[in-house]
């Protein structure tokens, strides 16, 4: 039998990441090295080895794994796996790898006590903070890898003890400072690239057969010292994107840490060369003015010319008109009348309620009250990085000022008085029991399990009627933080939002401790793997079918911001919150979840959303003018077809507001954006509109970006 200390710590594991499928696992007791648990090495009766790359992994990792007392590897690298990671780690612990997974907070101090760690692999999390002073008793270790996250401050001095260390993978962090305390190690691999070092490098590193370095702003204005004289290859000049962290990083910055380097190594030679050199670039720049102002005239008279003024933004180019479509390419026919099929309003469709036992509860529930406290909440400050904090968006275009004379309630919008909230009775959901759950899922077989977010499982569950619903399954991180009653004041909330474009709460379980959501089933996933993943459907996102995409999920935010009384803030909106049917039409899911988000542990999962949040997140202010700008990083995803963050893109490339949102007003650039796949079957009239409510979205400002119900009204012109 497995040693009762090595099961104690399985089961807590198990328990914090969600009891996902795996095979054998037990929540409570059991045998994991006799009855070979997945993923479960063990030598006789201990567990040496926890296996478990890619297997679809979320939740947690909990604070069982120091109890286990003979694992030597660990291997969790490419799941979902959130949370901090925990200290301690089994002591004797040779080989740890979590990468590829969603990590966030520090690197655990507790690291020092690993004496015996000889790799460790961290790369592509969101770990943030400063390098702990921990490495003194590693001096086994021959490989670390901490890339690809967002590491910040100077390389601790205990790097230096790593006596055995070959290779250092640190690009793709934040990092600033010399590198002086690498120059002694025994390193074959040294990747720095991407981050914010300063020099001089030390000597001893340029001869490590594979050092890369690009990426770094080494050169600035850095002057030679004439002890250390800088080698050519410093004078490179800075690219693009170092400029902005030079100055974001104010007083720390490499400019100014050198800044104290004495004047007087500045001779007459260099002088003279800045002198010219400074003039050259004025040059230049004029004759750049004027060619510009040349072309500027040119176009706007061409402009004229074709009408564009329907294009509602001035562009700096419009020479791309719709009639400069490539010839041959088919244009998608947008017919006059509106392509979307009548919603069917706003309130619950009464003949599809189900015969619904009353959740028990003894208190009557006041659904306002609810909804009021949920949203009154305190806002959680979220550890983002500083994404987009010197970014400014191009000003609002005029559209929705000049719009004044719109109607805000639209011939689609119903009155109020059809608001679910209001309703004297309360929709109602089914409640289920977990061993009918079980039944329907199959036991949350693997066969039947859809994914994992941050709250839990997900399972396709089929009932006798061979209805399918999927069923999220809290995970304990989720429940713990939640009594009873706020559970269903919970469920109470979510089943009072019924809404076409909002997934419908079917049921719910609560026994035995578990909980459970139950929903409608949406056959074609999320629209984030439709854009980035799924081949199949990505075929069949047309340009038009991307319009109303974006009308479902606008119609659905204006539901909750302005039908639902009081107004519901989404908190979490992003593509992969955005189901798709079978008729592809749009489902938001996670809605009235944000009072388990703003949770205190689960705050930091919200970096999940990397690149959908709106700048005002970083001080912890979430209004639903927030869900305005992640609907506008939604709409940018529909238009290019990229990830809202992808780290697998040139270091420019990665944050897609960033990246494209200054294209957004050029329509060379936008037609150059555009999702390759959609083979130019569009009307540039069309997509110009399309940008003109992005770049309205995503304005740094949140009270310059517009209220979703007007977005909704020029979706619907565009339909
Ligand atoms: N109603 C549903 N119908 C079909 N698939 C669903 C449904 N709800 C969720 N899924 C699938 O389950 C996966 C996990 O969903 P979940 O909402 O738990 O997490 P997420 O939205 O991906 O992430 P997060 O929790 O960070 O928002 C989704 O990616 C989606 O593919």
């Amino acid at each position: 039998l497995t040693d009762p200390l090595d099961v104690a710590a399985i089961n807590g594991l198990y328990v914090a990441l969600g009891y996902p499928p795996l095979q054998g696992w037990l929540l409570v007791g059991g045998d994991p090295c006799g009855d070979h648990w997945q993923g479960v090495e063990c030598v006789f009766s201990n567990v040496t080895g926890l296996k478990l790359n890619g297997a679809k992994l979320g939740g947690q990792l909990g604070d069982s794994l120091g109890l286990f007392g003979s694992v030597i590897e660990i291997d969790l690298s490419n799941n979902h796996i959130g949370g901090s990671i925990p200290s301690p780690l089994p002591p004797t612990v040779r080989n740890v790898s979590l990468s590829n997974n969603l990590f966030t907070g520090s690197i655990p101090g507790g690291l020092s006590s690993l004496a015996q760690l000889l790799q460790l692999s961290l790369d592509n999390n969101h770990l943030s903070g400063e390098m702990p002073d921990a490495f003194q008793l590693l001096t086994g270790l021959n490989r670390l890898d901490l890339s690809g996250n967002n590491l910040s401050g100077q390389l601790c001095p205990s790097l230096g003890n790593l006596s055995s260390l070959s290779t250092l993978n640190l690009q793709n962090n934040r990092l600033v400072g010399t590198l002086n305390v690498l120059q002694d190690l025994p390193l074959q691999d040294l990747n720095i690239e991407n981050n914010l070092f300063s020099g001089p490098i030390p000597a001893k590193l340029l001869s490590i057969p594979n050092f890369r370095k690009d990426g770094n702003p080494f050169n600035t204005t850095i002057i030679p010292s004439p002890l250390a004289p800088a080698p050519s290859f410093l004078a490179r000049a800075p690219s693009s994107y170092e400029q902005p962290w030079k100055q974001a990083n104010g007083p720390s910055s490499p400019a100014t840490l050198n800044s104290a380097t004495p004047r007087k190594f500045l001779t007459a030679k260099t002088v003279t060369g800045i002198a010219v050199g400074g003039i050259l670039v004025l040059i230049v720049f004029i004759l750049c003015l004027l060619v510009r102002c040349f072309k500027g005239r040119r176009e706007k008279k061409k402009a004229n010319q074709h009408e564009l003024n329907t294009y509602k933004i001035p562009r700096e180019s419009t020479k791309h008109s719709e009639s400069s479509l490539p010839e041959g390419v088919p244009m998608e026919k947008v017919p006059k009348e509106a392509v979307m099929k009548p919603l069917d309003g706003y309130g619950a469709d009464s003949n599809r309620m189900v015969v619904i036992p009353k959740p028990q509860k003894e208190n009557k529930i006041d659904v306002q009250s609810i909804a009021e406290s949920s949203m009154h909440k305190k806002d959680h400050v979220v550890d983002m990085t500083d994404m987009d904090a010197e970014f400014l968006p191009p000003p609002p275009p005029p559209f929705f000022l000049a719009k004044g004379t719109t109607n805000p309630v639209g011939p689609t919008r119903v009155t109020t008085s059809r608001c679910p909230m209001k309703s004297p009775n309360p929709s109602s959901v089914k409640v289920f029991t977990v061993a009918s759950l079980q039944q329907y899922t199959n036991s949350f077989s693997e066969e039947n399990f859809i994914g994992a977010g941050m709250f839990g499982s997900v399972y396709r569950a089929k009932l006798p009627d061979q209805k399918v619903l999927a069923v999220k399954k809290l995970d304990n991180t989720a429940c713990r933080q939640h009594s009873d009653e706020e559970f269903m004041d919970l469920v109470y909330n979510i089943c009072t939002t019924r809404h076409a474009n909002i997934v419908e709460l079917v049921g719910y379980c609560a026994e035995h401790g578990q909980r459970l959501l139950v929903y409608e089933y949406c056959r074609n996933g999320t629209l984030h793997d439709a854009l980035h993943t799924d081949d199949e459907i990505h075929q069949k996102l047309s340009w038009s079918v991307r319009i109303r995409i974006a009308l479902g999920a606008a119609r659905a935010l204006e539901y909750l911001h302005e039908v639902c009384q009081p107004p519901i803030v989404h908190h979490n909106f992003k593509s992969a919150n955005l189901l798709l049917d079978e008729k592809l039409e749009v489902h938001v899911s996670d809605c009235g979840l944000a009072p388990l988000i703003m949770s205190p542990s689960m705050s930091g999962h919200l970096l999940t959303a990397y690149g959908s949040a709106a700048p005002e997140f970083d001080s912890g202010s979430y209004t639903h003018q927030s869900d305005v700008y992640s609907f506008g990083v939604v709409m940018l995803e529909l238009l290019t077809g990229r990830k809202s963050y992808d780290r697998s893109r040139p270091r420019g490339e990665q944050y897609l507001v960033r990246w494209a949102v200054p294209k957004l007003h050029d329509i060379d650039a936008l037609s150059r954006m555009v999702d390759p796949s959609l083979n130019g079957a569009f009307t540039m009239k069309s997509l110009s509109r399309f940008a003109d409510i992005i770049s309205s979205c995503v304005q740094r400002e949140p009270e310059f970006r517009p209220p979703i119900s007007e977005i909704v009204q020029e979706l619907l012109q565009m339909v």
